[in-house]
């Protein structure tokens, strides 16, 4: 057998993780955080939220099902790199087509395994997420140079990224079925399921460029528009924001996603402040004031909208309501606008790998953009046709 290559995991605060190579041996940087999430590996390592992400697995098995040809959420891996604590050696899935090892290695993603991921966990949960870097291979350089290098790589608070993955061209995901809805979803990083999820209800996607104009949308004729999940700081993306406060203005359906949350937040004028740690996972709870009802839902986010639990303030697009918030920690999860057909949440309803309590969201997409009238709001009792997380 060959001896593994020895890598270790350097953090910005000067902690370092000793392990072996896992995926591509060599060198990358990138803000370090971990996801609690016991199944749906591919898509996270797919989804281009994690764009400059090193992803650490807490669950200590990972790429026992290998690597399939269907479950990913983009054309590539996208994360910086990949920590894990005991990767499979033989992965076994119908499904599978090559190990999740070759897999990262043939699209050079660098990443280390055997670290204690229990401890490093534990050390972001103190300190909070930070800058750190994966070295293997030869040319490592000594301790001093690795962290020297990390210490001058780029922050994640104010990264601009949604223009790293934005989709090049325009693309249609066609309704199945009957055409009910025509949207257009801006490309912020869009996951493949997103798509999927509203053309199985029947909506038509259209999904644009992050430069988009206004009158590049109107071209669509769309019934409604999709603010996706995307990478970065949402303090940063003042073009979408803009984008956002024109079709807020013409009153055209809204929905918005993790970054699209933020941003709507944001076009509403509400701040957003990087959380120490962030929520990733697929088993975090979140409360929807309207009804009180409790989903499990998935996450990936490391910024949050300014808010308290079931707050209403005012906009210039009128009030506005904190309608979801985490009970863990009372951060927003979702906000509504209630004079203009406007709203989003900060978790995943379109998450592949579930849960799949938010997934009725969409739901409640398509009847904003039917027209019918949104849950009673102002009540904040489950009457009136309850829909939305909790259902
Ligand atoms: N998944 C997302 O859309 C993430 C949004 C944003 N980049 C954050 O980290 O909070």
């Amino acid at each position: 057998m060959t001896r593994p290559t020895p890598a270790v995991l350097v953090l910005e605060d000067g902690r370092t993780f000793h392990g072996e190579a896992y995926g591509a041996a060599g060198h990358t940087l990138g803000e370090v955080v971990f996801s609690t999430a016991m199944t749906g590996y591919q898509e996270t390592l797919t989804d281009p939220s994690y764009h400059r992400q090193i992803v650490v697995q807490t669950a200590p098995q990972i790429g026992n099902t290998g690597w399939n040809d269907e479950d990913d959420e983009s054309g590539r891996i996208w994360v910086a790199g990949y920590v894990v604590r005991d990767p499979a050696r033989v992965p076994s899935n119908w499904r599978a087509t090559r190990s999740l090892d070759a897999e990262l290695a043939a699209q050079g993603i660098v990443g280390i395994a055997g670290v204690d991921t229990r401890a490093l966990t534990r050390h972001i949960r103190e300190r909070g997420a930070m800058r750190a870097g994966i070295f293997s291979g030869p040319n490592a350089g000594t301790r001093e140079e690795m962290l020297d290098r990390v210490v001058h790589s780029p922050l994640m608070k104010g990264a601009d990224l949604a223009g790293d993955v934005t989709t090049a061209e325009r693309y249609v995901v066609p309704a199945h079925g009957e055409r009910r809805f025509r949207v257009a979803a801006l490309d912020l990083g869009i996951k493949a399921n997103t798509p999927r999820m509203m053309a199985a209800r029947g909506i038509e996607v259209h999904v644009l460029p992050l430069r988009s104009s206004i009158e590049d949308i109107l071209a669509v004729e769309p019934d409604g528009v999709f603010l996706s999940n995307g990478p970065g700081d949402p303090a940063t993306a003042d073009y979408a924001v803009g984008l956002t406060r024109q079709v807020l203005e013409r009153r055209l359906p809204l929905f918005g996603i993790c970054f699209g949350n933020q941003i709507l937040g944001r076009a509403l004028g509400r701040g957003t402040y990087k959380m120490r740690y962030g929520h990733r996972g697929i088993n975090i709870p979140v409360v929807d004031v309207t009804t009180g009802r409790v989903a499990i839902t998935a996450q990936n986010h490391g910024f949050a909208v300014e808010g308290e639990p079931g707050e209403r303030f005012d906009t210039p697009f009128g009030p506005a309501l904190v309608s979801h918030h985490c009970p863990n920690d009372g951060t927003v999860e979702g906000l509504r606008a209630l004079e203009v057909p406007a709203f989003s949440v900060q978790y995943h309803p379109e998450a592949a790998a579930g849960p799949h309590d938010a997934a009725p969201l969409f739901d409640d997409f398509c009847d904003l953009m039917a027209g019918l009238p949104a849950r009673d709001l102002a009540a904040g009792s489950p009457a009136g046709g309850v829909k939305g997380a909790g259902r």
